[in-house]
């Protein structure tokens, strides 16, 4: 299984989101470009993943990745660590998370088998929960107060879900942050779809620690599931600190650099209840896997990351310590089983039930749309 190509193209979609301060927000339809990187190997068996950048495969990763055998990942994952000091921003852990699912999805395309039977399978549905986008300002039919939070809660209530994450309104937003108005939100919504929803909340990330008791005690009695950062998740110290003063679930490191390492500091340092893992935050499916595996030696819960169907396939070989899969973001004005036009159908349907199924097709389970890339190509 000698790898002896690399490949990148490079295609335009319309997209109705934009990136700002590090969040997700509805925006006006615009242009914006997706890659498929493709791993081939000598034998023809070949391994796809979204987002890999073109120039980090010529420079980095051809050099690399030619030549070695695309069904040792492990080896793979270490090389690619290594060479990660001190090229951290030219191969972020999310690019290598992207090399290894495309490693996973080849492995799973060369038997004809999901990458959830590659790990071990143990159950082939998981509950989803609603992630929204965060607050608006002031944009009409949009997240723009208490109510309107309500409101959306109430409509993913219909369509199936059984568990609601709410991030709340943040800067550049006027008035954000804000823990009185943080707090108005998560009382609305709690009275609107009463006690048979679980909710999570994921505020502000640099709250003060007196900021992150005031939520978490009002949403300690709200019986609230967990809450996820908020406040700067370098600071490991006011983590554990806050995790001593609350009942409620603290559930993290999502964003805090340092993949597997950082999680087992914070594990260490009692600064979660929960852990958090996610596919492109520490580096792929090999490492989330190793961070699960953590989890369950401590007998603790551990909360993936983002959407997508690689989440999903890890999700499917765990029962415990992982609880739910986290779908979105979403938002009243998007529609969210619009958002990868380069899939022919949606990786992560939900069913009345609120269940999200483990894609059965081999590897990551992507039904890709060829098509659609070949006619949004561009050089
Ligand atoms: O707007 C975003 O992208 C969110 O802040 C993002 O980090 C979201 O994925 C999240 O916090 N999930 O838990
Ligand atoms: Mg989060």
């Amino acid at each position: 299984m000698e790898i002896t190509r690399l490949g990148v193209r490079v295609f335009t979609y319309t997209s109705f989101i934009r990136r700002g301060f590090g969040h997700s927000h509805p925006g006006p339809p615009n242009e914006a470009r997706q890659t498929l990187f493709e791993i081939e190997t000598r034998g023809g068996a070949k391994g796809y993943a979204f987002g890999v950048p073109a120039d980090l495969v010529e420079r980095t990763l051809k050099p690399m990745l030619i030549g070695e055998n695309a069904l040792y990942r492990e080896k793979i994952w270490q090389k690619l660590s290594e060479l990660q000091r001190g090229n951290g921003s030219t191969l972020s852990d999310a690019h290598m998370a992207l090399v290894d699912v495309a490693l996973w999805d080849l492995a799973g395309h060369a038997v004809g088998l999901p990458v959830q039977k590659l790990l071990g399978a143990f159950r082939d549905k998981i509950p989803a929960y609603a992630s929204t986008m965060c607050g608006d300002a002031d944009l009409k039919g949009g997240l723009t107060c208490p109510e309107a939070y309500a409101d959306f809660a109430e409509q993913c209530k219909e369509e199936g879900y059984t568990a609601f994450k709410m991030h709340p309104w943040m800067p550049p937003v006027p008035g954000a942050p804000s823990v009185d108005r943080d707090i108005e939100m998560c009382v609305a919504v709690r009275k609107r779809v009463g006690d048979g929803m679980h909710l999570m909340l994921d505020p502000y990330h640099q709250y003060s620690r007196q900021e992150a008791k005031k939520i978490g005690r009002a949403i300690e009695e709200l019986g609230f599931l967990w809450m996820e950062e908020p406040m700067r998740e370098a600071s490991v110290s006011s983590y554990t600190w806050l995790c001593n003063e609350l009942d409620l679930d603290i559930c993290g490191p999502e964003t805090a650099p340092g993949q597997i390492w950082t999680r087992a500091e914070w594990v260490k340092a009692g600064a979660c209840d929960i852990l958090r893992t996610g596919v492109l935050d520490v580096g792929g499916i090999t490492p989330m896997m190793k961070t699960i595996h953590l989890a369950e030696a401590h007998g603790m819960s551990i909360e993936l990351h983002q959407n997508g169907a690689a989440t999903l396939q890890a999700l499917g070989a765990m029962q415990i310590p992982g609880r739910f899969f986290e779908r979105g973001l979403l938002h009243p004005l998007i529609d969210y089983t619009k958002r990868t036009p380069w899939l022919a159908t949606l990786e992560d349907p939900m069913d009345k039930d609120g269940f999200v199924h483990v894609p059965t097709g081999p590897g990551i389970g992507w039904d890709i749309d060829w098509d659609f890339i070949a006619a949004n190509e561009v050089n």
